[in-house]
C-alpha cells in the first residue's frame, strides 16, 4: 500500500495558542499557569459492578503542557484507557479533579462539559469511528455541522481538512475504500473539526502497518510543534516515543516513573 504523501502546507486557520487561559484560572489547581494544557489532581477512579469494587486508578496526578505529545503506557488492563477518558471528559472520576485548558472539567454540569469537549478536544480512535455509509468528506461535514458550521461552508472546511491530511483526492471515497491508514487520518481530519487545542488519541497506530503508522505519527508531531495542539495519547507503539515529549508509565492504576 503506498501512503500518500502528507500535505500540511495549508495552515491550520487561528491556530490556538494559550491566549487567555490564565483569565479562567481555577485558584484551586495551583499549578495552572497557562502552559499547562491538563492538570490532574488526586484522580480515583473506582468501578463498582453489583457487590465487585474494582479500583482501576489510584490518586493519579499527571501535568502535560500546551503543544507537547504526552504519552500514556502500560500493560494492559493498567488503566490508560479509563485515565483518557476521565482526562477528555468522558468519565467522572470517582475522587480528584481535572482542569483541562484552565477550567476545571470536575465542576462542570453534564451540558457544560459536553459544550466543552466539542470545543476544545478532537477525539481519534484505534478503530477509526467512520460512519460506513458516509464519504470520507461527508465523515468530515457530520462533526463540522454538529459544531455549528454547516452547508457551503462546511463542505469548504471539510476539504480543506482533508487537504490537510493529504487526502482531499480521496473525498468522495467510502470507508471502505480507503485503507486504514487512510481511514486514520480521515478521522484526525475529523477530529480537528473546529481547531480543538487538545487531540485525544486511544492507540491511533494500533490497527495501521508500518508505513501508514508512521504517516499519521508524522501528523500527529506537526500538529503538536507547528501548530501548538497539545496531543495525549494511549499508545503501546514504540516508535512514538520517538517524537514524545513526556511519557507516563502505569501499572495497576498508579503512575511509575519512566523505566
Ligand atoms: N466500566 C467498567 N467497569 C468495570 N471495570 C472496568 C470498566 N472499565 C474498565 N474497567 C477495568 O479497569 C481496568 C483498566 O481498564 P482500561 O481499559 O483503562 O485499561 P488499559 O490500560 O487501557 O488496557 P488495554 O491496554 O488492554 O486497553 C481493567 O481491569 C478493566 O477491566
Amino acid at each position: 500500500m503506498t501512503a500518500t504523501p502528507i500535505n500540511f502546507q495549508v495552515s491550520l486557520s487561528n491556530p490556538p495558542t494559550p491566549r487567555n487561559l490564565t483569565q479562567t484560572i481555577d485558584p484551586a489547581l495551583d499549578s495552572f499557569d497557562g502552559r499547562k494544557a491538563i492538570v490532574a489532581r488526586g484522580v480515583d477512579m473506582v468501578f463498582q459492578t453489583g457487590s465487585q469494587r474494582f479500583q482501576a486508578l489510584k490518586d493519579i496526578n499527571l501535568e502535560v503542557n500546551v503543544g507537547d505529545i504526552h504519552l500514556l503506557m502500560g500493560p494492559s488492563g493498567s488503566g490508560k484507557t479509563t485515565l483518557l477518558s476521565i482526562l477528555g471528559g468522558i468519565l467522572t472520576p470517582t475522587a480528584g479533579r481535572v482542569n483541562l485548558l484552565g477550567q476545571e472539567l470536575t465542576r462542570m454540569s453534564r451540558s457544560k462539559l459536553a459544550q466543552f469537549r466539542l470545543n476544545h478536544i478532537g477525539f481519534i480512535f484505534q478503530e477509526f469511528n467512520l460512519f460506513p455509509a458516509l464519504t470520507a468528506i461527508e465523515n468530515v461535514e457530520l462533526a463540522l455541522d454538529m459544531k455549528g458550521i454547516k452547508g457551503r461552508a462546511g463542505r469548504s472546511a471539510a476539504l480543506d481538512l482533508l487537504e490537510q491530511v493529504g487526502l482531499d483526492h480521496k473525498a468522495k471515497s467510502l470507508p471502505r475504500d480507503l485503507s486504514g491508514g487512510q481511514k486514520q487520518r480521515v478521522a484526525i481530519a475529523r477530529a480537528l473539526t473546529g481547531n480543538p487545542q487538545i487531540i485525544m488519541a486511544d492507540e491511533p497506530t494500533a490497527a495501521l502497518d508500518s508505513q501508514s503508522g508512521h504517516a499519521v505519527i508524522t501528523l500527529l508531531r506537526k500538529l503538536a510543534k507547528e501548530h501548538n495542539r497539545t496531543v495525549l495519547m494511549v499508545t503501546h507503539d514504540p516508535r512514538i516515543i520517538d517524537v514524545a515529549d513526556q511519557v507516563t508509565y502505569l501499572e495497576d492504576g498508579v503512575l511509575h516513573p519512566a523505566p
